[in-house]
């Protein structure tokens, strides 16, 4: 709702929908009533609009957008509209955030004033639709036709010093908003508002070729979304039409975004994230009933490829970090990838130069231990090593303050054994970050049996600090997601010993929407890794793998890759791999008929018949092997609820926004479809455990229940 007050002569109107605002049916209604009192009461003389709480608005109420509901008049324009004929100035006192249809409503009024820590923009793409009300035609006319670009198209929050520089704002204030409101809103009673009108100000002449440059580029930034391209159609229509002409063509390039597949995943997204952001433990601990624990400063140890992002992670946070290494050379090695890695980001204009120079100043290198004696929590990036991380950690535990976090960055190691090293068991964590860990969201934090309620909500407090997106899950082999990866290499490589190039795996999967095919992200990891951690595994298991290897205990294993690093063929790293790429390090991935001369002897050499297979087969089979591990993961409660494993393949792995996750999209798929054709799967290639349908899938796909229900039925019922 809104609120409606009046000190002297100005109305104040205050914004009521915590936690942020969000401008539902009541609040429109409010708002509408409210301007109404205000413009009819002949003492009024100006309004100021407020958020009430510390946002101004989030914009429209996004679950009102959900599958099969009408929105509800007033609409934003309808509730606006006065302010665009009223006769007594209206002021927008921004604290907080103005975002989608909240700026929307503020591009309403004639002023708009804000903190200096107020933040504006317009995150509709992000959610798969475009500012429906009046947002790509109000602004064009305000800031101009390329910064309108970028803001709608970016969906970037922009801050109160550039809304400033944009002309956004009209004026920073520093003292209390609702006060500095009123002021401003005295000080411009009588002056001429027709030029603050915005609908009535005359938009620049644009060529349209700026359009067609920026279709290209959108379409390049943006693939397969579809939203980015409906807000430059919106907004050539500002350029194109007259304003009330262009007010309906934004309504329904909105009305078709808003029934759209894509709309529906990605607000799926939005709100996947922020449940995954609800963890709890297994002991019925959860994010509602623990507290995190301060961290003031942090250490990281190895300042290898991991170790050196998570360091830059923490300092350009604000966290002072102390950086360890075995050595100096090791040291300095890192720190210049660090250097490298903040100048490329002052190159991108993520940050400033001054920003970088100050994150360098909170960081303390060195290669003693004893360094780490005063920080609130470590994180280790050795080497994958069970016997190293051990001896690790029992030092820490001797080194640290008792109440310090320690976490580890592993990959596959068990953390308990890990925290079996210490006396702390209580207060050890794994902390798995994605590589590139300064630039991938996913941050995979691992409870062990005896990690502390309190130490998951400091390393998921930490997680939102250092801006990634963290997600609880429980102890298992290779952890969440990479043993999701697991089912989904495998199937690949079948696929290509079966008749699929390389290449048609990869152009089948980034068509789907992913960033890159799997032997492209092979490549780029180095084929070398898996070698080595399949002949360590082997080793443990006191098994005998050669590039003859068939099957091992029963189930069919594919050595394709390892064929290739036996040929010296690892990647990018030595120019060659999957793909040709000229010389090491370059990065162009060329496919190769080596490569495909490669795959032909090794099924001549194991009989393997070759046929042509579908692109359709390509991406079930990749996508239902997937599949089938997340509902595994979630039978065994290794992650709480389905939103995680699709926060996980989103942030950690690409997987496209526009298509939810694989959760949701099995979720559209049905899951009695995608039960039967697991099931079909599983008796075509009964050689490989990943068809084994997971029994949660099997029970869930009877009910026919949506996603939105699935965690409650699992908790329902144990017997899943
Ligand atoms: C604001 C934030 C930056 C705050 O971040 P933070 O502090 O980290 O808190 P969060 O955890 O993110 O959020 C707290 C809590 O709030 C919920 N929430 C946040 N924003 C919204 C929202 N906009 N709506 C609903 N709920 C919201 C969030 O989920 C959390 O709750 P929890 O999930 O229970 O934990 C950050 O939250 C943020 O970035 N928010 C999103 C901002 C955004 O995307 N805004 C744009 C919204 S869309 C919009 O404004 C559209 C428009 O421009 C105009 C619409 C025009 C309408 C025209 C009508 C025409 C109708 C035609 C017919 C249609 C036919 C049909 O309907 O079928
Ligand atoms: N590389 C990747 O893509 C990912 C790796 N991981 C995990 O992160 C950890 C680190 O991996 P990478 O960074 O790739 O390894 P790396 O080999 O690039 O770096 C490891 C660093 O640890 C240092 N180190 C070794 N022993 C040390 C000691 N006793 N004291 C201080 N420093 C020591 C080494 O000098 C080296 O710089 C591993 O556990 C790995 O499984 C997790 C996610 C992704």
């Amino acid at each position: 709702m809104a609120n409606y007050t009046k000190r002297d002569e100005v109305a104040v109107i205050e914004l009521n929908n915590p936690p942020v605002n969000a401008l539902s049916f009541e609040v429109r209604s409010g708002l509408q009533n409210a301007l109404k009192s205000a413009i009819d009461d002949q003492d009024v003389k100006c309004i100021v609009i407020h958020g009430k709480g510390k946002n101004f608005s989030a914009g429209a109420d996004i679950k009102e957008f959900g599958a099969g509901t009408k929105q509800q008049k007033p609409w934003i324009t309808d509730a606006c509209r006065l302010a665009d004929e009223s006769s007594k100035p209206v002021v927008a006192a921004i604290a907080g955030t103005a975002l989608g249809g909240g700026l929307e409503v503020a591009l309403f009024c004639h002023y708009r004033i804000g903190t200096p820590s107020c933040r504006v923009g317009f995150p509709e793409v992000q959610i798969g639709i475009l500012p429906g009300a009046g947002g790509t035609q109000r602004l064009p006319r305000l800031i101009g036709v390329n910064s309108s670009i970028d803001m709608i198209t970016s969906g970037r929050h922009v801050m109160a010093e550039e809304a400033m520089k944009l002309g956004i704002l009209d004026k920073i204030v520093t003292e209390d908003i609702i006060e500095e409101g009123v002021k401003f809103a005295k000080s411009v009673v009588g002056l001429d508002l027709a030029h603050r009108i915005l609908k009535n100000r005359k938009i620049e002449a644009v060529s349209p070729k700026v359009f067609d440059d920026e279709i290209s580029r959108v379409k390049k930034k943006y693939k397969g979304y579809i939203a980015p391209l409906f807000c430059l159609k919106a907004i050539q229509a500002s350029v194109q039409l007259p304003y009330d002409a262009s007010m309906e063509q934004e309504l329904q390039l909105f009305q078709h975004l808003v029934g759209s597949n894509q709309a529906k995943a990605q607000q799926y997204a939005f709100f996947a994230e922020r449940t995954s952001a609800r963890w709890q433990l297994p002991t019925g601990a959860n994010s509602q009933n623990a507290s995190p624990l301060p961290v003031k400063t942090a250490g990281v140890i190895g300042a290898g490829t991991m170790g050196a992002g998570i360091a830059l992670c923490l300092i350009t946070s604000g966290i002072p970090t102390v950086l360890v290494e075995q050595d100096q050379k090791f040291l300095e090695k890192g720190i210049k990838t660090m250097e490298g890695d903040l100048r490329g980001s002052v190159a991108l204009k993520k940050m400033t130069a001054e920003q970088a120079k100050k994150a360098m100043l909170i960081l303390k290198p060195s290669v003693n231990f004893e360094d780490l004696h005063d920080v609130d929590l470590v994180i280790e990036a050795v080497y994958e090593n069970l016997a190293l991380k051990k001896e690790i950690f029992a030092k820490l535990d001797k080194i640290c303050q008792p109440q310090t976090i320690l976490c580890t960055n592993t990959s596959s190691l068990d953390i308990d054994m890990i925290a079996e090293a210490t006396k702390r068991m209580d207060k050890v964590v794994g902390t798995h970050f994605f590589a590139p860990a300064y630039i991938m969201k996913l941050q995979e934090n691992v409870y062990g049996k005896n990690t502390s309620a309190e130490t998951v909500a400091t390393v998921m407090a930490l997680g939102r600090r250092i801006r990634k997106v963290p997600v609880l899950v429980g102890t298992c082999e290779s952890f969440a997601a990479n043993r999701m990866l697991h089912p989904y290499v495998t199937e690949a490589l079948y696929l290509v010993e079966e008749g699929a190039s390389p290449y048609e795996v990869d152009q089948v999967l980034e068509d789907f929407g992913m960033p890159m095919g799997m032997f492209r992200v092979s490549d780029l990891s180095g084929l070398d890794i898996g070698y080595k951690v399949r002949r360590e595994a082997a080793k443990r298991q006191g098994i005998d793998l050669t590039l003859g290897t068939r099957f091992v205990n029963g189930e069919r294993v594919c050595l394709l890759a390892d064929v290739l690093v036996e040929k010296g063929r690892l990647g990018i790293k030595s120019g060659k791999g999957w793909y040709n790429y000229g010389s090491p390090g370059k990065k162009e991935a060329i496919p190769d008929p080596e490569v495909l001369d490669i795959i032909e002897e090794h099924c001549r050499k194991f009989g393997i018949k070759k046929q042509k297979i579908s692109s359709q087969e390509i991406l079930e089979r990749m996508q239902l092997a997937l599949i089938n591990e997340g509902f595994r993961i979630l039978e065994e409660g290794i992650v709480s609820k389905p939103e995680d494993i699709d926060v996980i393949w989103i942030y950690g792995f690409g997987w496209p926004k526009y298509m939810g996750g694989p959760m949701f999209y099995a979720n559209e798929m049905k899951l009695k479809n995608v039960y039967r054709k697991i099931c079909d799967f599983h008796q075509k290639y009964p050689f490989s455990i990943h068809w084994t349908p997971s029994k949660l899938l099997a029970r869930l796909s009877e009910t026919d229940l949506p996603i939105s229900n699935w965690t409650s039925l699992i908790n329902s019922n144990s017997k899943l």
